[in-house]
């Protein structure tokens, strides 16, 4: 049994404003092997909405949501948030949470997935944080949640929708197209992270609409066109379906916990620009977000870890509940 005193609810952060939009891509790709084309590129993406990103209202909403939930069912904890690239920054949470007399929280981060970006960097951030917070309160990871049944339910919900918003002569026929952040193939963990989608794809297909066509494919890679990233590329994705004949196409983003902006623009604007020009009907999936049993999961994978190693922990799929310490080769710290 082990008792903890917060929740830390950890994100990658975005800009609130044109002005935040280039120190905050500063923060994103400081000491990687990002070209400054693409950074620009990218900063349009940010100015198309204002300079503001979603995620961070996202992130507000969900912990208002996770403090209910909690309340709700007699949990008296408080709820912390910080962020990888911009305020609240995770230092400065961490250094609050000290203040405050923590001991000892459980962090909640805002990707499902195994893989160094998924996992082993947010491990970092908050390695990193804990280091520069004399007096730090103990802080562990909760378990990798992309099989969850509160993770799966909500996109098995959010592919019929999306399903039934297409006309209907087309929804029979439709196809799916699971999508998610590339990363490149030198990553570590990249293996782990492409294997946990393909499983998940697979549930979400069969639980929401058996018998589809469906399939995985990658998005918003960055890096120099000489590095090799995971593909195919949605875009090129939509363009084979057309090329097949294919005459409608449901986006699922089973990559993503919220719309923010790699959803916002990369799949409404840049995909769905792309399934235009074809003439392919397009339909984007909504992410878990706020959903009910998503905010639950949140409650459940912290009273799971509490109970300690003989609890139940719920896992759909083929690959089964992940360690809480996901094992060296996958999500291993660069540091
Ligand atoms: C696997 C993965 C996730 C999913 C897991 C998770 O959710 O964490 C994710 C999420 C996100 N990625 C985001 C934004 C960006 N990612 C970038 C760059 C990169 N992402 C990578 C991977 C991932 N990224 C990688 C390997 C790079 C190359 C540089 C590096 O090795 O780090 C860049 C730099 C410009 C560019 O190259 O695109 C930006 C601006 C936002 C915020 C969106 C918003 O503002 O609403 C979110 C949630
Ligand atoms: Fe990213």
């Amino acid at each position: 049994m082990t008792s903890y005193d917060a929740l830390l609810l950890v994100s990658f952060g975005g800009p609130e404003g044109p002005q935040d939009v280039m120190p905050f891509l500063e923060n994103v790709t400081r000491g990687r092997n990002v070209p400054r084309r693409r950074l620009e590129e990218v900063a349009e993406h940010y100015y198309h909405f204002g300079g503001v990103s979603p995620i961070n209202d996202h992130c507000r909403r969900l912990k208002a949501a996770i403090e209910a939930d909690f309340a709700a069912h007699g949990l008296d904890l408080p709820v912390y948030w910080g962020n990888r690239n911009w305020t609240p920054y995770l230092t400065d949470t961490v250094r609050q949470m000290a203040a405050d007399g923590v001991r000892r929280a459980a962090a909640f981060v805002t990707s499902a997935y195994s893989g160094y970006s998924s996992c082993g960097q947010y491990r970092d951030d908050i390695a990193r944080a804990r280091e520069q917070v004399p007096g730090a309160p103990e802080i562990d990871k909760l378990r990798v949640y992309y099989n969850h049944p509160g993770f799966v339910e909500p996109f098995v919900e959010a592919t019929r929708a999306a399903l039934d918003r297409l006309p209907a002569g087309l929804r029979q026929a439709a196809h799916l197209a699971f999508t998610a952040h590339s990363v490149p193939l030198a990553q570590p963990g990249r293996e782990r992270y492409a294997a946990e989608l393909a499983d998940i794809t697979e549930v979400v297909a069969e639980r929401a609409a058996p018998g589809h066509e469906r399939a995985l494919v990658y998005q918003s890679r960055s890096g120099p066109p000489t590095q090799p990233w995971l593909e195919p590329d949605i875009c090129d994705h939509l363009r084979k379906l057309h090329a097949a004949r294919t005459e409608a196409v449901v986006v699922v983003p089973i990559g993503f916990v919220s719309d923010h902006m790699e959803v916002k623009y990369d799949l409404d604007v840049e995909a769905a620009a792309v399934a235009a020009e074809l003439g392919l009907a397009f339909e984007r999936a909504a992410t878990p977000g706020t959903h009910p049993a998503y905010v639950a999961m949140v409650r459940q994978l912290l009273t799971e870890r509490m109970a300690g190693p003989g609890a139940e922990r719920p896992a759909l799929g083929a690959l089964g509940a992940r360690p809480d310490d996901c094992p060296e080769e996958c999500c291993r710290a660069r540091r």
